[in-house]
């Protein structure tokens, strides 16, 4: 029998690659720093019989409807919006992601980036990179506290739930929202369930950690804005879409709120000209919440794993659909 082919639409490490190849045959898109053309997927799916992809990869109806036996999507995120699992599940495609793996990791630079933006970081650095520090003063780049700040978690899920025990160790008063109450969180962490507009309305720190569902399309948007407290902070590490760009800008430009930690973006990636960008009181990054040496080796060995349980006609370990 002929062995089954996969492609993978990022360079990957050679041991990845080696992991698949001891019972596949392996194709792989040449660059790590750019995302496979939409051509190329189009042709290599037709083939497939797996497919190792990550979030910039659009697998909508119309790509999916090119394949003709592909058994097995994994992705190499815990995000997977940007796959239609619809259609997959009616293919009886299997599509696996990696949970778990990059929770702290995520939850960790979720942290930093709330201290960058309270603490005003990257201004300063800009500070002392641009030959600007004059002398010591009383009221130079002040920002706000953490330390027993009311940190709100939109969505307490495993990143949150990672989130809100950071939050634990800055003394911080923790309220959440999500689809359901966590009475196990409130227990060991103190935190309290909210509906959105106490949240909104109470927080010195928004947080916002849910997937990007057509539920969570612009959940922060013009009106969630204006509810936050003046001095308030809103990070996100979710996906971009679930913060309206525009309202934020606007919020930010009118003082509305204070500032903001963003790690994703609606349409990434964004170029220096993005409007964001012209504001000193936005911390940006790009896109790098599950960016450690050791979580990144860990999701790709998961993803290749996934690949092969699925040919081997296994149901994957951690299904999506
Ligand atoms: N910036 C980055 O590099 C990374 C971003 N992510 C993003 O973080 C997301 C969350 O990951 P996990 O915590 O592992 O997922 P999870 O599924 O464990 O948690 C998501 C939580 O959001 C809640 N939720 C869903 N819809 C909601 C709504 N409309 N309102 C309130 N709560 C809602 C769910 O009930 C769940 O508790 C991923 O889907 C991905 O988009 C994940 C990893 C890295
Ligand atoms: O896992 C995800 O969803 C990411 O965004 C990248 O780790």
């Amino acid at each position: 029998m002929d062995e089954p082919y996969v492609f993978i639409t990022r360079r990957m490490p050679e041991d990845i690659k080696a992991r698949l190849e001891a019972s596949c045959r392996v194709s792989m898109w040449e660059y790590e720093d750019i995302p496979v053309s939409k051509g190329r997927l189009e042709e290599e799916i037709k083939h497939a019989d797996a497919l190792f992809c990550n979030v910039s990869d659009n697998i909508d109806n119309e790509m999916l409807n090119k394949a003709e036996h592909l058994k097995v999507i994994a992705t190499m995120a815990v995000g997977y919006n940007n796959i239609d699992i619809q259609t997959a599940a009616d293919k009886g495609i299997q599509v696996a992601h990696t949970p778990d793996v990059l929770t702290e990791t995520t939850a960790d630079l979720t942290f930093a980036l709330l201290m960058a933006s309270a603490r005003r970081i990257a201004e300063g650095i800009d500070v002392i990179r641009n030959n600007e520090w004059g002398a010591w003063a009383p009221f130079f780049l002040t920002g706000r506290d953490i330390h027993h700040a009311r940190i709100g978690i939109i969505g307490m899920g495993r990143i949150g739930e990672a989130v809100a025990r950071r939050a634990s160790g800055f003394n911080m008063d923790i309220v959440y929202h999500n689809r359901s109450p966590k009475p196990d969180v409130e227990e060991s962490l103190g935190a309290s369930y909210a509906g959105m507009d106490e949240l909104l309305t109470t927080s010195d720190f928004v947080c916002v950690q849910t997937p990007y569902t057509k539920e969570t399309h612009h959940l922060i948007d013009g009106n969630a804005l204006q509810k936050m407290k003046k001095n308030a902070v809103l990070i996100n590490t979710s996906r971009g879409a679930v913060v309206d760009e525009t309202a934020l800008y606007e919020a930010l430009q009118a003082g509305e709120i204070r500032a903001a930690g963003l790690d994703v973006f609606e349409k990434e990636p964004i170029g220096a000209d993005h409007p964001l960008l012209t504001l000193p009181n936005v911390t940006a990054l790009p896109h790098i919440g599950s960016a450690s040496e050791d979580t990144r080796q860990k999701m790709a060995e998961m993803t290749a794993d996934h690949i092969l349980e699925g040919l081997r006609g296994d149901t994957v370990s951690n299904k999506v659909v």
